[in-house]
């Protein structure tokens, strides 16, 4: 499991390992690690050119330090002093004793534009808003001239614990983060400006709390909550997921659905609505129905909503059964927040960001600048467990706890019926008895997952996600 902390948590825990250390032993580690991946980055330290940005923290200081060892293997190394008189005091008699020089701001062009390597060490987790001018101007070189770009910590601009970018930021070709991810490593927009994230140990994990901030499954963890059927398993124990979808107008959205749902784990799929016909000439082992959801027959969870139309009574009537439930794309936006809110068994919503924003009254960007507050909000006002669609897909529970976050989609699954491949897998997955934290969770990954394997970087149609499921279920078991 991947974890991310809050800036808070992180000053807490901070402060409790270095009560058990001498003074300064948490930025030596830090710096240490950061000078090792800056080496490792340039191949040879030995005669390179590194200009570090120092910014007025601890941030900073670290930079420093690392600048520091790296002068001493016979780098030439450079710092901008963004703030000349609340520099790091140590880190900067550190650097200068190595023979590190200084440049002012002003002069930093020029510096900048014959580096081999550019260190971020503006700001960390003590920042707020974008870069400020002189900031933002020296990372423009760098940018424009593709010098490579390694962030202290995080990249600069950006906010630690949402993901938000609501200015200038630095875009980092590596970020060398400490102790602990922080969210914006993990969450879309931020998450693009970091580059490859590399997580250096400080010791910090001892005193760091059981439940993080945020959460990201790794094959292992999805693989040991993958439902396997035993000895004893029948279609019923095994789980059957109803799927109430589609409508005239559109059938293939049912389709979709149910291919989803045979990939996801439960022992049969059962099929109510007008898209039966098209349904069964697809998938003969699936049990149709012309009744409504409430005599369709015995079901451990249903999914209603993909290409529902505007059929309100079909979304109530789901709403209403004592099973847990999946609601998405229609489904949203017909489904009572009165009867939802109600509902004792799980909930599970499924919205992409425009979605979101039209269940939260907001603009689409809003939700897609802050997708961390979108999803909890959300989560908070429904009672359900929200899974936020998106490059980074969130899944937040009403009660709180760890946030999970899935980033192994890839861009070619943003097409058409991809999400209703989604919505049948995950709500298979609650069929075969995972939580719906578990369930969204889980089939993100895998549907992710699915994607890169149809996709290969080549476009992709969602029959080939909802078929690709299969190997991506088989590479996450064979790990
Ligand atoms: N936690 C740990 O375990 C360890 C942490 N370590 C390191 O310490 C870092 C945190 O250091 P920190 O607390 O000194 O804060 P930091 O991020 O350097 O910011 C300082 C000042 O910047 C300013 N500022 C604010 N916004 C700004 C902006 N947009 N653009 C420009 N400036 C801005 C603001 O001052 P202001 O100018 O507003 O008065 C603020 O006070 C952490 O990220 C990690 O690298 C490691 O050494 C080892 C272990
Ligand atoms: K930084």
């Amino acid at each position: 499991m991947r974890t991310a902390y809050s800036v808070e948590t992180v000053r807490t825990a901070e402060r409790a390992l270095m009560a058990r250390l001498p003074e300064g032993a948490l930025m030596q580690r830090a710096a240490a690690g950061l000078a090792v991946a800056c080496a490792e980055l340039l191949g040879r330290v030995y005669g390179s050119r590194i200009v570090l940005l120092v910014g007025s923290g601890d941030n900073g200081g670290d930079a420093l330090y690392a600048g520091a060892r790296l002068a001493r293997r016979g780098a030439g190394v450079a710092a901008v002093l963004l703030a000349p008189e609340r520099t790091h005091a140590g880190g900067l008699a550190a650097f200068r004793r190595a023979g590190g020089r200084t440049v002012d701001p002003a002069d930093g062009e020029e510096t900048v534009l014959r580096a081999d390597l550019v260190v971020d060490g503006i700001v960390g987790i003590g920042g707020t808003g974008g870069l400020r001018p002189d900031a933002e101007r020296l990372a423009g070189f760098a940018a424009e001239a593709r010098v490579p770009v390694v962030a202290v910590d995080l990249p600069s601009g950006v906010e630690a614990d949402t993901g938000e970018v609501r200015g200038a930021a630095v875009r980092a070709d590596l970020t060398v983060t400490f102790g602990t991810h922080k969210p914006a490593l993990l969450i879309d927009p931020a998450r693009e400006y970091a580059g490859s994230v590399r997580l250096v140990d400080i010791g910090l994990g001892d005193v760091l709390p059981e439940e993080p901030g945020l959460e990201a499954l790794q094959h292992v963890d999805v693989a040991a909550l993958l439902p396997v059927p035993g000895a004893e398993s029948d279609k019923y124990r095994r789980g059957v997921v109803g799927i109430a979808a589609g409508s005239a107008r559109y059938p293939g959205a049912a389709v979709l659905a149910v291919a989803g749902a045979l990939r996801g784990g439960a022992g049969a799929v059962r099929y109510v609505g007008p898209a039966a016909d098209a349904v069964i000439a697809r998938f003969p082992e699936v049990l149709v129905s012309d009744q409504g959801p409430k005599h369709a027959g015995r079901v451990q969870a249903w999914v209603v909503g993909p290409g529902a139309g505007d059929d309100a009574s079909v979304v109530g009537e789901v709403v209403s059964a004592d099973v847990p439930v999946l609601i998405d794309a229609d489904g949203l936006r017909l489904a009572d927040r009165d009867a939802v809110r109600a509902r004792t068994a799980p909930t599970l919503m499924t919205p992409h960001a425009g979605e979101a924003a039209a269940l939260l009254g907001v603009a689409r960007e809003e939700v897609e600048g802050a997708r961390l507050a979108s999803a909890r909000e959300l989560a908070a006002r429904y009672g359900a467990t929200v899974l936020l669609k998106g490059s980074t897909t969130l899944i937040a529970d009403a009660a709180g706890g760890a946030v999970r976050v899935n980033s192994t989609g890839t861009g070619w699954l943003a097409t058409a019926g991809s999400g209703d491949v989604l919505s049948g897998l995950a709500g298979s997955l609650l069929a075969a008895g995972l939580s719906a934290l578990d369930a969204g969770s889980v089939a993100a990954y895998l549907h992710g997952l699915a994607g890169r394997l149809a996709s290969d970087g080549a476009p992709v149609g969602a029959h080939d996600v909802a078929e690709a499921v299969v190997r991506a279920w088989r590479d996450v078991r064979d790990q």
